[in-house]
């Protein structure tokens, strides 16, 4: 594997460093806004801040059923403040601790209670989704190939939605355009070994969930998969990232519209009924690690596939271990330890970028925070 550079710690980017000071706070302020929280819960929610903010990481309670789990993932980092350990794992720490505040995982009413989920449900319930859903109309008089690009580019669009990342960006950001698109590559690829199985590694529940339903339904209907499989985190994480349940949303979102959505919600009803179209939720998609680290069953399950479409900014970050990397620095490089053939639909919310031409990134480099203001996205394949 080619050398890697340090990973990113917060201190060193003002970027990830806000997302600590100021992202978090604020999250944690919208959802004592909206749940009717208990003292004790309140009290663990403002600790946290104040630790984020001004304090050093603690670790989770001895009573924690992964309390042990995550002492060994953490070793060696508790005790500093959370902006000096590497970003990736205090910010999943983060949302660990967050759901211990709440009561997310302990016996009681709160168990299993998703704390994102009127932001999620809100979300879905806005104009986004349902100019999506009526766009599908007209979607469908073009013919295949460009309906399909147009499919593929409103699922990388869509990740633009994540709720987190909007707490502080605010909306209506322009969006500038691809820096790198391997679209054509992912597209020969997909014709050349239709009839596999796809794997889809999601990241956002609402408009982005509904626009990768909709892709994963192009890809069934048209023969270009067989099987997909779509991996979604096992328990809520980084505000918008999608469960299980936030895919019966979505689905339920497409059953209840008219016209071509309620059809394609009535074709993945179909797909799931048959095992055309199964889900995963693997423990590791909300691990503190990047997918070099990932355990074996993940390895058997991406090797065999056609192509691994990784969706969104976390998911990028993972793949090309939240580093400095040097941005010129071949996609295909860096991923190749990666199981199986792999894409990444990515708008940019974070330092980490490979894989630029040199005058793109020239280009680039003109622009202010071109890196993480969301703006600018990339369709990188390595086949
Ligand atoms: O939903 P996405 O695309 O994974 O974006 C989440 C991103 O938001 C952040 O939490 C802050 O921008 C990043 O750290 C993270 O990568």
């Amino acid at each position: 594997m080619t050398q890697q550079p340090p990973q990113i710690i917060s201190s060193e980017s003002p970027f990830a460093g806000d997302v600590f000071v100021k992202r978090h706070p604020a999250l944690i302020e919208r959802l004592v806004a909206v749940w009717p929280f208990a003292p004790g819960q309140r009290r663990a929610l403002s600790e946290l801040v104040e630790e984020n903010v001004q304090g050093v990481i603690r670790p989770l309670p001895d009573s924690a059923a992964d309390a042990g789990l995550w002492r060994d993932w953490g070793s060696g980092l508790y005790g500093q403040p959370w902006t000096s350990v590497p970003f990736l794992w205090a910010e999943s720490f983060f949302y660990r601790r967050l759901l211990e505040a709440t009561g997310y995982f302990e016996p009681g009413p709160w168990r299993g209670v998703d704390p994102f989920a009127p932001f999620k449900q809100a979300e879905l319930a806005g104009e986004a989704v349902s100019a999506e859903i009526t766009a599908l109309d007209d979607v469908a008089a073009l013919a295949d190939d460009e309906r399909g690009q147009a499919l593929l580019l409103s699922s990388l669009w869509g990740n633009r939605a994540d709720l987190g990342f909007q707490i502080t960006a605010g909306r209506g950001i322009e969006a500038s355009g691809l820096v790198a698109d391997d679209s054509a590559r992912l597209w020969e690829l997909l014709r050349s070994e239709a009839g596999g199985t796809v794997a889809l590694v999601a990241d956002n529940a609402g408009s982005e969930m509904v626009a990768d339903l909709v892709l994963i339904d192009h890809l069934l209907a048209h023969g270009l998969a067989d099987q997909v499989v779509l991996h979604v985190k096992p328990s809520p994480y980084y505000v918008s990232d999608a469960t299980l349940g936030d895919v019966a949303d979505c689905l339920r979102a497409l059953l209840h519209s008219k016209g071509k959505a309620r059809a394609v919600g009535e074709r993945l009803r179909e797909a799931a009924a048959l095992g055309r179209l199964r889900m995963r939720a693997d423990a590791y998609f909300c691990a503190p690690f990047d997918f070099t680290a990932m355990p074996e069953g993940l390895r058997r399950e991406f090797a065999p596939a056609t192509v691994t479409i990784l969706k969104g900014d976390l998911n990028y970050r993972r793949l090309a271990g939240d580093r400095w990397w040097e941005p010129t620095i071949p996609f295909a490089e860096v991923t190749d330890y990666f199981p199986g053939r792999v894409a990444a639909l990515r708008t940019l919310k974070s330092d980490v970028i490979v894989g630029l031409e040199t005058s793109t990134l020239a280009g680039l480099n003109a622009v202010p925070h071109w890196r993480t203001s969301g703006t600018h996205a990339v369709v990188q394949v390595r086949s």
